[in-house]
């Protein structure tokens, strides 16, 4: 069955900082997908998740020093792709890392990753993902057992495997990205990472010696107790999805379950914070 979409095409200015303030709002709302273009946006949702009257309560249609208009039109599931492929480009993470589309061109990169992400989110495109990315770059995964939380396209378990992460496991509470990693493991002969779909209920039980989780700052807020729970002594746990205004929130609790903050990066005030236990 195909499922419908609506793609909005948002225009806003000024282009900065509006254009990343909306990106995190509707984020939080459950848009999944983004494309940045000369005059805003363009952001996708599942039209059956969806009520149109929320976006006049955004922080930017209310604030008068943003101007902001928007249409919205249906779309199936196979135009997204077109649109998708339309608008992907390979993105570097730095001089190793390259994630790319099956119909891009391979660089000499030491770690080339193929990502096919339909709706999923996931294609380093994004300063959160791009920034966990950097961070699996930074840090020792050789051995370790890892956990993919809130995997979208997979792409973070994926680099923590080509890094020579042991056991490592992949969850997303969407049923799409669950299916996406499924494939997206394959691809890029990863196929021991073990993927699924649900929440942190799944966790019950398990110990990783590293957690990845670049949801959001609510369900993080909320999971953390969860992951303390999963990480092994001298354990790593990365987060990200979240502004920095919220990093002292999410440092403090991390604190109050064990948890040290260690170091952060940041790109166009988001956030990707280390923390060892
Ligand atoms: C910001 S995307 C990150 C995707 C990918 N890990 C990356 O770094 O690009 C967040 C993902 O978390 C998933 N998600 C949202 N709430 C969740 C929850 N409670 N448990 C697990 N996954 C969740 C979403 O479906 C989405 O794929």
């Amino acid at each position: 069955m195909s499922l419908v979409y609506l793609e909005y095409d948002f225009k806003v200015s000024p282009l900065q900082p509006a254009t990343d303030i909306l990106i995190a709002e509707l984020g939080e709302l459950g848009f999944e997908s983004f494309v940045e273009n000369e005059t805003g946006l363009l952001a996708y949702i599942l039209k059956s998740e969806w009520q149109e009257d929320v976006l006049e309560k955004l922080f930017v249609t209310q604030n008068p020093n943003f101007e902001i208009s928007w249409t919205s039109k249906e779309i199936e599931q196979q135009n997204w792709n077109a649109e998708w492929e339309k608008n992907f480009h390979p993105i570097k993470v730095g001089d190793r890392c390259m994630v790319r589309a099956p119909f891009h061109e391979a660089d000499e990169v030491e770690y080339d990753i193929v990502i096919e992400p339909k709706m999923s989110f996931g294609t380093g495109h994004h300063e959160t993902t791009h920034m966990m990315l950097q961070h699996i770059l930074d840090n020792d995964f050789e051995g370790k057992s890892v956990l993919d939380m809130g995997c979208g396209t997979g792409v973070l378990a994926i680099l923590a495997k080509k890094r020579g992460a042991a056991d490592t496991e992949a969850i997303d509470i969407d049923e799409w990205c669950f299916l996406n990693t499924q494939e997206n493991v394959e691809r890029n002969d990863c196929s021991d990472i073990k993927a699924f779909q649900g929440d942190s209920s799944l966790l019950k039980g398990k110990k990783f010696d590293v957690i990845l989780a670049n949801i959001n700052r609510n369900i993080l807020l909320e999971d953390i107790p969860v992951y303390a729970d999963c990480l092994n002594k001298g354990g790593t746990l990365f987060l990200s999805g979240f502004y920095l205004r919220d990093l002292d929130a999410i440092s403090s609790k991390c604190g109050a379950y064990g948890l040290e903050f260690e170091k952060n990066l940041e790109k166009n005030n988001w956030v990707a914070a280390k923390y060892v236990n």
